[in-house]
């Protein structure tokens, strides 16, 4: 890679303003790496104004990227793009970014689901796209104001059996920034198991309206016959993943804060014109269709929430 890094999040929400803010606070005023954030509206006002700030817990900070903005043109070829719109944006930041998308640009999906990678090679086609997937709850408080409310703050990503020094380099970006990242050469069985955990939690909390603590506590039934659902779906897949996710997916479950939400149910509480209900939910009960699997309490869920 030769002159300038330039790095792009697009979508600072509660995982591009997270993640986002830890590279532009790390690489602020450095003469070799550049942090971009496409932002818009009140919340783009808000971020060039002040900066974006960050909060966890008793720390905050505020973040100044070298340039937060809604016109990729003022941005240019970017060496790494990292998506962090809902499914229902993706669409058109793929059709946004493509100025700034060269033959040499990495372009890292953080969306929850299974099917954002395959839509930007798709649009992308002699890209490197790897798959990745993020571990964290974190949401927009205000404009301009970002709240990491978790205790994991993960992101995983790579290739299956495949690796390329510009992921080693991505890798390497990211942690230098205070990032926990991982490069995996496994990346599918990752990706199945954050979906797994994810589409169950998403599912329940929003069907039930419920926290997870809450869930936990009065709900574990029909939170775990969901995991087995999609447990089952994975494994008709042939996607390998642990023997033990079911125990996995509850225990990071019990990890989470008693009064975690899920980014999914926060667009139903909002009443967001969209949510990520046919990406999580409806996928689920696609699939399962698709390999004779019964997904009753995915069905009964969707069925709900469509009409919602
Ligand atoms: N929040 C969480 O804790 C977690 C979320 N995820 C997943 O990560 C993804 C992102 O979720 P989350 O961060 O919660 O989402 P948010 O809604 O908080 O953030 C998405 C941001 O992207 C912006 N955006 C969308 N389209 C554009 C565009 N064309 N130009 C500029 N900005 C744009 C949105 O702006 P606007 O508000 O104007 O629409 C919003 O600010 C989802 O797939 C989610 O399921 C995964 C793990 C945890
Ligand atoms: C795990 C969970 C539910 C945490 O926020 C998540 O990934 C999401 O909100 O999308």
């Amino acid at each position: 890679m030769t002159g300038k890094i330039k790095i792009v999040i697009a979508g600072i929400g509660g995982v591009g303003g997270y993640f986002g803010g830890l590279l532009a606070r790390a690489y602020a005023g450095n003469d070799d790496i550049e942090v971009y954030f496409l932002a818009r509206g009140k919340h783009l006002s808000a971020i060039q104004e002040n900066g974006l700030k960050v909060i966890k817990g008793d720390i905050n900070f505020t973040a100044k990227p070298f340039l937060a903005t809604d016109d990729v043109n003022k941005i240019g070829a970017a060496d790494f793009i990292i998506i962090s719109t809902k499914n229902y944006d993706l669409a058109e930041i793929l059709i946004q970014i493509s100025p700034c998308v060269t033959e040499k640009t990495v372009i890292l999906p953080l969306l929850n689901g299974v099917e954002a990678v395959e839509k930007i090679r798709t649009q992308f086609p002699h890209n490197l796209v790897p798959a990745g997937c993020a571990y964290i709850v974190s949401a927009i408080k205000n404009h301009g104001v970002i709240e990491n409310m978790g205790n994991r703050q993960e992101i995983y990503f790579g290739l299956n059996q495949l690796t390329d020094e510009r992921l080693i380099l991505l890798e390497d970006l990211l942690k230098s920034a205070g990032i926990e990242a991982c490069l995996s050469d496994e990346i599918a069985k990752l990706i199945w198991e954050k979906f797994i955990f994810l589409s169950c939690i998403a599912t329940a909390t929003s069907y039930l309206n419920k926290t997870v603590g809450e869930l936990l506590q009065d709900h574990k039934t029909y939170l775990t016959n969901l995991i087995k659902e999609a447990s089952a779906i994975a494994k008709a897949k042939k996607i390998e993943v642990d023997e033990n996710t079911e125990e996995k997916a509850l225990t990071h479950y019990a990890a989470l804060p008693f009064t975690a939400t899920s980014s999914m149910q926060r667009d139903f509480d909002d009443h967001k014109p969209q949510t990520e209900l046919n990406s999580i939910t409806g996928y689920m009960v696609k699939l399962g269709k698709q390999l004779s699997i019964a997904t009753p309490n995915f069905e009964e869920a969707y069925l709900n929430l469509k009409d919602r």
